[in-house]
């Protein structure tokens, strides 16, 4: 007799809604992600992904809904995430860029020392045991991620895609049980990312969830075991890789095109409304202007200036813009990353953080422009 274990939750965010202001960025988005996934999350540019990101991981604290890992409903606070198990990367590299590379994912197991600022000033056996064992504990990691020979070299130093590698591998030391990626593969060559799907199968085959937002489609769809559609704020679909990218809906998202029941849609053919001021001759009623064509059709919708096109990210998105402050501006605490300690760059606002990240790093969401 063969016996099935359910898959048990190790990520479930219910009615998560967070608003900046007049907009809403995220709106009562529900996702669970199970032991032994991955998951995918995509949408077009300013769909919200990474604002859901930030509300998970307790850099934001959501204007409605609620983040449970295993269980335990979280505090929205960066180190209390990571604590209780959830790491992440993000989309602008942000590694310790004078720090070797050793160094660096030194970094991210601070969550998991107990030694406090006494016994680390005095290097007594108890601080001098914990350190030996995060060393191995970090070249263990080194070796999984393939930089071990390297652990000596500045941060600053390794090419692009092994920065990218070494984030990973930093988010690793907190001993996640579930890993969140932020455009994992964003600039990296076809061989880079090919790597990066194999690497992410290895994370998962050591027992890490991972949920992961890509824009490379062909990344997602092979490495997910689900993915869900965020646009405009809400999930519009959520399943297997074949049901997502067969979806209309999602094809029309991608390709700005509206359909019937679209988010925004019903304000789109308000304004639509209004702009034909009432004219009598004038063609497109609102329920026509909606629903334009089908999703198999786009050409003609591209050109027509009715499409619902997704207001292009930029740098803006990011924390360091926010309108109105997140949860990120406490004493003390770490605004840019959760996994990072209380080093000088862990105490600088989001802003300079990434400042100081982009020193050496470059990636930026435009360069990931699909
Ligand atoms: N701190 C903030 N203050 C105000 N608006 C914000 C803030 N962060 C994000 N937004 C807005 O919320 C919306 C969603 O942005 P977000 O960066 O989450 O989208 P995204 O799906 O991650 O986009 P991309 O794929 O380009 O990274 C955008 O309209 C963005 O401008």
């Amino acid at each position: 007799m063969t016996t099935t274990t359910a898959p048990s939750p190790v990520l479930e965010a219910s009615g998560v809604t967070m608003r900046f202001g007049g907009l809403t960025a995220v709106r009562s988005v529900d996702l669970t992600v199970n032991s032994g996934e991955i998951v995918g999350l995509i949408g077009p540019n300013g769909a919200g992904k990474t604002t859901f990101f930030n509300c998970l991981t307790g850099l934001y604290v959501p204007t409605e809904g609620k983040v449970s890992y295993k269980g335990t409903v979280l505090p929205p606070k960066p180190h209390l995430v990571t604590s209780a198990g959830i790491a992440r990367t993000f989309q602008n590299i942000r590694l310790f860029a004078n720090m070797t590379v050793l160094e660096n994912v030194l970094v991210g197991r601070h969550t998991r020392t107990k030694e406090g600022l006494w016994s680390a000033l005095l290097r007594g056996p108890g601080f001098r045991k914990a350190e030996a064992t995060s060393r191995e504990r970090a070249m263990e990691l080194l070796e999984f991620i393939g930089l071990a020979h390297k652990a000596d070299h500045l941060s600053r130093n390794l090419p692009y895609g092994e920065q990218r590698k070494l984030e990973i591998a930093r988010a690793m030391a907190s001993e996640p049980g579930l890993l969140l990626l932020d455009e994992p593969t964003a600039g990296m060559n076809p061989q880079e990312t090919r790597a990066t799907e194999d690497l992410v199968f290895a994370i998962r085959d050591r027992g890490i969830a991972v949920l992961v937002i890509e824009h490379d489609m062909r990344f997602i769809f092979n490495l997910s075991d689900r993915v869900a559609c965020l646009v405009q704020g809400e999930k519009l679909v959520e399943g297997t890789s074949d049901v997502v990218q067969g979806d209309e809906r999602v094809i029309a998202a991608y390709l700005g095109t509206p359909f019937e029941g679209a988010p925004g849609a019903d304000e789109l053919a308000e304004v639509e409304a209004a702009e034909a001021g009432g004219a009598t001759t004038a063609a497109a009623t609102p329920a026509e202007a909606t629903v334009p064509a089908q999703a198999t059709e786009p050409a003609a919708e591209t050109d027509t200036p009715e499409t619902t096109e997704t207001a292009p990210a930029t740098e803006t998105a990011e924390p360091a813009t926010a309108t109105e402050t997140p949860e990120t501006t406490e004493p003390g605490e770490t605004p840019d990353s959760p996994d990072a300690p209380a080093t000088p760059d862990a105490t600088e606002t989001p802003e300079a953080a990434q400042d100081d990240a982009s020193a050496e790093s470059t990636t930026s969401k435009e360069g990931n422009a699909q």
